[in-house]
């Protein structure tokens, strides 16, 4: 971290606002990266193009859009935890008719949901493109509070704790997990904002979990390998000669990029991170697996189940396979309203709207010739 608040003060600050969530949450992460990265060129007159101001304008509008959100957001006055801070147990969730729509819109994208989570449950989100998902997530941490209906947190509603408090003790893998333009160190490292200078060995054993060892051990410069820095392709400093320039830009210059899976990894590792770091009892993670090959979601899904201790954890999947099987409860969402509840087996019984998505899945799987199809309904592909 020392390199970045010495080297990148204004970069540094800026991630860790972000990862603090003191003053804002996680749902504005892409913006306040986007920004970050605008406004860290900016500051090293990288780069003049008019589309690239355009963009930076545009950013900075967003987020003063997105702070003027926050600041109409009253906040709580009761500490989370309210009693025990030693206390290792997982958060209790509960939506009472819950209705939401985004601000500057008439559709709610969300309809009389109620539903309660108990402490130390596996719930799983499930539902087509755009029945809400997403968005219940969103309110979790008081992206957004609800247009109607309470959300209560063990027993009192939501809005009656302290924002900072709760927020600490959930921690939300969000859907694009990006990586940012930093070595791969301060990737993971952003995950623990509470510890500054992670040892080598809480690092690895995050990479670990997050499946995130392997590829990292084989690049050259591993931890300290940067993605995608700064662009310096249009840098004029005072006065360097053209070989020096150059030596800038070699050392700078994007050098390594990494792919969906491998970025969805160094994110997954980065929740380890923060899982370490104590305090946390809720875990909420939007298709945590989708970038992930077979043996790397069920790997993923194997160790979130072995930490994740008594931890109450919320997932949202597209796949039927792990995730759906062994999950205590799944809420199937469509077109923003709650349709059906139950585990695996009694929603695969009940003949609905998830019977229906997982038959679509399963039916890919299936042998053309027919009796063997008749068996397939109940096996999700896994
Ligand atoms: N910021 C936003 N402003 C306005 N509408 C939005 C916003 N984000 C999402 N929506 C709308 O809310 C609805 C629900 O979207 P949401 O992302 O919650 O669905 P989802 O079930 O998570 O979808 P997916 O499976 O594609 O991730 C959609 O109609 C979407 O267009």
């Amino acid at each position: 971290m020392r390199y970045l608040a010495n080297d990148f003060p204004m970069l540094y600050f800026a991630f860790r606002v972000i990862f603090s969530s003191d003053e804002i949450t996680f749902g504005s992460l892409a913006i306040l990266q986007e920004a970050a990265m605008n406004v860290q060129s900016t500051i090293f007159m990288l780069s003049y193009e008019s589309k690239f101001l355009a963009r930076s304008i545009e950013s900075a509008k967003n987020v003063y859009a997105r702070f003027d959100i926050q600041n109409l957001m009253k906040d709580g006055d009761v500490p989370y935890p309210k009693n025990d801070t030693s206390e290792k147990t997982g958060m209790t969730l509960e939506f009472r008719n819950v209705f939401f729509k985004y601000p500057g819109t008439t559709k709610p994208v969300l309809e009389d949901i109620s539903f309660k989570i108990e402490p130390g449950q596996m719930v799983v989100i499930v539902g087509v493109n755009g029945s809400g998902k997403s968005s219940a997530i969103k309110l979790f941490n008081r992206l957004y509070d609800p247009t109607d209906g309470e959300i209560l947190v063990d027993g009192l509603p939501l809005t009656s704790y302290k924002l900072k408090d709760v927020r600490r003790a959930m921690a939300i893998l969000r859907q694009d997990h990006t990586s940012y333009p930093l070595s791969l160190r301060l990737n993971v490292a952003l995950g623990s904002p509470d510890n500054e200078n992670p040892s080598d060995e809480e690092l690895s054993r995050a990479l670990k979990a997050g499946g995130a060892d392997a590829f990292v051990e084989k690049l050259p410069k591993k931890l300290d390998t940067v993605l995608d820095p700064v662009k310096l392709s249009s840098l004029r400093f005072h006065g360097e000669t053209e070989e020096e320039l150059k030596k800038m830009v070699d050392e700078k210059e994007k050098t390594t990029d990494v792919s969906g899976g491998e970025s969805q990894r160094l994110a997954a590792a980065r929740t380890f991170m923060r899982l370490g770091g104590g305090g946390i009892r809720f875990l909420a993670a939007d298709e945590p697996t989708s970038a992930l090959d077979p043996e790397g979601e069920f790997e993923l899904f194997s160790r979130l189940k072995e930490q994740r201790g008594g931890k109450t954890v919320v997932f949202i999947t597209h796949r039927f396979g792990h995730l759906t099987k062994y999950a205590d409860t799944i809420l199937v969402l469509k077109d923003g309203r709650l349709v059906e509840s139950g585990n695996h087996s009694e929603l695969i019984a009940r003949d609905g709207e998830y019977k229906r998505l997982h038959d679509i899945q399963a039916q890919a799987f299936v042998s053309t010739n027919t009796s063997e199809s008749s068996t397939a309904s109940d096996s999700p592909p896994s």
